[in-house]
């Protein structure tokens, strides 16, 4: 927990009085409202003070009592929120500040929502209340051996037979057996399963399904049902947590109306319907989700470099070469330029996370209301935002460990088990390359409807402004020119738009459209990049432009928005030089402005991860400890690994004495 107690040292509180913003009113500014701050803080330390929730001896156990700790830990906490009468907000705090991942993410998080937008009201009033009250467990069961990012590829198959009013449900093939779902493989009753409708002998293609797999009983699988977990996966810890499952039918048959209805249904005759509504909405929980992993990837990014800036602070290393005291690491100029960007993209992420909740709850008003005029923009921007935000989350995580040298390297660092955990959001709810050429695909359209005078809505409006982003020349001449909001939105601009129309260009002159996707796609790649980018440099700027309390604390995050900024122009510019965007003396400039700013970051650093508000429960790091009192806790920590039961290690007598014995043998002969 923070410092502050009888007998506690504050080891960073120097750092904590060079600070120049009232930290308090940036703990509101990160968490969206005093409330979020107050709720937060509550559940946090609710989690931190209970003993079953205990994770630093994690990395430690076998997996299947990692596994055995998850279950005490979700039925544990499912225990208190019950107790306590937990309001949704504060259950789902709750379930974050556990920390591990879990059959209840699945659950809450893919089984509910699917239900609730694929399933008719009727559908939603059978089946919510036993899922709310967890009388079942249900998890999301598409992904298959054989296909994952190609969806209208699964082969599992839900024929309906007439004569009895039934689905049946069956895997033809080993590749269609279903591989990787979340809470699949030991804890879930039901899942709501996606497999081809097969009715009067036509393919509908795919649907889902509501499946019950094990007995309310004995928890056995039902018959004709094939179940496991399909084993140990990266890292100690980490995501080994939850049971990934494999699932097979052999003929397992489901009533008719155990088929999500919503958007299409079929009737006892065996008659196809499909609603008057676009089928992509089909994908609805998958766009659901990755607006979730957009909000995640700035707490995961704000936990490691929140451990990075604090063990920089306290770590030192040479010195003066006239003699006195050591250098802390967080002053080298090479940490600054490695870590600032790290903790600037943390609040940039955070910000537009937020942001793209209210788009998605926008975009789900209006699909109520029948307008699914806005589907396009909330699949591009989930799809897109999720890809770059958990590409340099993983690569970020990654850095930060480096930066804490050989001690990040450690478990009890907290960032290996942080880092495998999170690297499969690169993968999960849609691999980031195949999500990018999505959001791609999407830009090509709009592009080549350009000419025909339509004018591009949303995060894609700036396009429309195509015969003055085309030519315009940036007019930064100093580098604090670089300061200016407007210079750094259009230079983004500019550059994703001709990025943009210069990839159309190629693909224009390519045999075919196809072909030209196909040859052109890494291209596409970096045009969706500099897109979505755009979108997240804009959405910190209109953020800081908003009106924000407390003493320096707007100053402090229009620092970050512009290090987020610069740090992208520097690290891209072949992108803005090639189109023309900006001058080879504006990018030296540019790079100028980002070193006052990592100067001007410095003395708040500390404080500025302060502001997550952070447990030392939840960060799960000596390292990131709050009060900096790193090497005591370090060298606590390593007599606690099992290997330190007995200074005499188990193997001595069977394959090190013999060893030594024949070593001392040998030399008296
Ligand atoms: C203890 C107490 C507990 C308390 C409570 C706890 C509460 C917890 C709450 C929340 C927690 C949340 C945590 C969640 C945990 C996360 C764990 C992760 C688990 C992982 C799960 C998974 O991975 S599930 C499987 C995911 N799979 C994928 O993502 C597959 C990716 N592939 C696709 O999406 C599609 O195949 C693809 C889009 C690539 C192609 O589709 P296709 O049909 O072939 O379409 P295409 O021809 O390309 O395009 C046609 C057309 O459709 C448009 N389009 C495509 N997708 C969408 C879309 N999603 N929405 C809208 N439109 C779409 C596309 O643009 C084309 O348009 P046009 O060009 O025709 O206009
Ligand atoms: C930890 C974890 C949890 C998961 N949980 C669930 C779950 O709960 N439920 C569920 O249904 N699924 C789940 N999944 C599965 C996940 O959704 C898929 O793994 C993911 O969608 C990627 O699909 P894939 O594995 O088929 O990758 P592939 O598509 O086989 O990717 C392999 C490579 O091919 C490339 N590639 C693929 N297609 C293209 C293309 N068109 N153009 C260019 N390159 C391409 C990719 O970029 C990648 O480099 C989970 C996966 C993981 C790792």
């Amino acid at each position: 927990m923070e410092a502050g107690g009888a007998g506690e040292v504050d080891h960073l509180a120097g750092e904590r009085a060079t600070a120049q913003f009232d930290v308090d009113h940036m703990k509101v500014a990160w968490a969206g409202s005093r409330h979020a701050v107050d709720v937060a803080d509550r559940m946090a330390r609710l989690v931190a003070s209970d003993p079953v929730f205990r994770k630093d001896n994690r990395t430690m156990l076998p997996r299947k009592e990692l596994f055995k700790d998850t279950l005490r830990k979700a039925a544990h906490a499912w225990k208190r929120i019950v107790e306590l009468r937990l309001t949704e907000e504060e259950a789902n705090l709750l379930r974050l500040y556990v920390d591990q991942p879990g059959y209840v993410d699945l659950h809450w998080g893919m089984f509910v929502p699917a239900i609730k937008g694929q399933g008719t009201e009727e559908q939603q009033k059978k089946w919510l209340p036993l899922a709310y009250k967890f009388q079942i467990i249900g998890c999301y069961a598409q992904t298959e051996l054989g296909h994952g990012s190609n969806v209208q590829g699964l082969e599992t198959t839900a024929t309906f037979d007439p004569k009895t009013d039934e689905f049946v449900m069956h895997s033809p093939t080993l590749t269609s057996s279903k591989w990787w779902p979340g809470g699949l493989g030991k804890a879930s009753t039901h899942a709501v399963v996606y497999a081809r409708l097969i009715t009067e002998g036509k393919d509908y293609g795919i649907h889902g399904f509501i499946v019950q797999l094990r007995s309310l009983e004995d928890h056995s699988p039902l018959p004709g049902v094939t179940l496991g977990d399909i084993g140990g996966k990266f890292g100690s810890g980490a995501y080994n947590s939850m049971d990934n499952g494999v699932l097979r039918f052999d003929h397992v048959r489901i009533p008719r109306d155990q088929m999500l209805m919503r958007l299409s249904q079929v009737t006892k005759e065996g008659k196809y319907v499909h609603s008057n509504v676009p089928k992509q909405l089909l994908y609805g929980t998958m766009v659901f989700v990755r607006q979730t992993i957009v909000a995640d990837a700035s707490k995961a990014l704000s936990r490691a470099t929140c451990i990075a800036v604090r063990y920089s602070a306290m770590r030192k290393q040479f010195g003066p070469q006239t003699g006195g005291p050591e250098t802390q690491v967080l002053n080298y100029k090479t940490q600054q330029s490695r870590l600032f960007p790290l903790l600037a993209s943390a609040y940039a992420f955070r910000f537009v996370g937020e942001w793209l909740k209210w788009l998605y709850t926008d975009v789900t008003h209006k699909l109520e209301a029948k307008d699914f005029s806005t589907l396009q923009e909330a699949h591009a921007c989930t799809a897109g935002l999720k890809a770059v935000t958990t590409s340099a989350t993983a690569d970020g995580i990654e850095e930060c460990r480096k930066l804490c040298g050989g001690h990040g390297y450690l478990n009890s660092s907290g960032l290996p088990e942080l880092f495998a955990t999170y690297v499969p959001a690169c993968t999960y709810e849609g691999d980031n390359v195949v999500l990018l050429l999505q959001v791609a695909r999407i830009l090509m359209k709009t592009v080549s409807q350009l000419a025909s005078g339509k004018q591009p809505v949303g995060t894609m409006a700036y396009m429309g402004n195509v015969q003055y982003l085309m030519q315009c020349k940036c007019g930064v001449n100093t580098a604090e020119d670089w300061l200016s909001p407007a210079a750094i939105r259009e230079v983004f601009e500019a550059r994703a738009l001709r990025m943009a129309v210069n990839c159309a260009q190629n693909i224009n002159r390519a045999p075919s459209q196809e072909e030209g996707l196909y040859e052109l796609s890494p291209d596409l790649l970096e045009v969706a990049v500099a897109h979505i980018q755009l979108i997240i440099v804009t959405k910190f700027i209109e953020k800081v432009e908003q009106d924000i309390p407390g003493e320096g604390v707007k100053e402090q995050l229009r620092n970050l928005c512009n290090v987020y900024a610069l740090y992208l122009v520097h690290k891209h510019l072949g992108d803005f030089l090639s189109t023309g965007c900006m001058t080879a003396r504006q990018g030296a400039l540019a790079n100028q402005q980002l070193g006052k700013l990592y100067a001007q970051l410095r003395p708040n650093a500390v404080a500025l991860v302060d502001a997550f508000n952070y447990t030392d429960h939840y960060l799960g790091s000596v390292l990131g400890r709050y009060d900096g009192n790193v090497y005591p806790a370090l060298y606590d920590e390593a007599w606690k690994d099992p290997l330190n039961d007995s200074p005499v290690p188990d193997g001595y007598r069977e394959h090190l004495r013999p060893l030594l014995k024949q070593q001392l043998k040998l030399s008296r002969l």
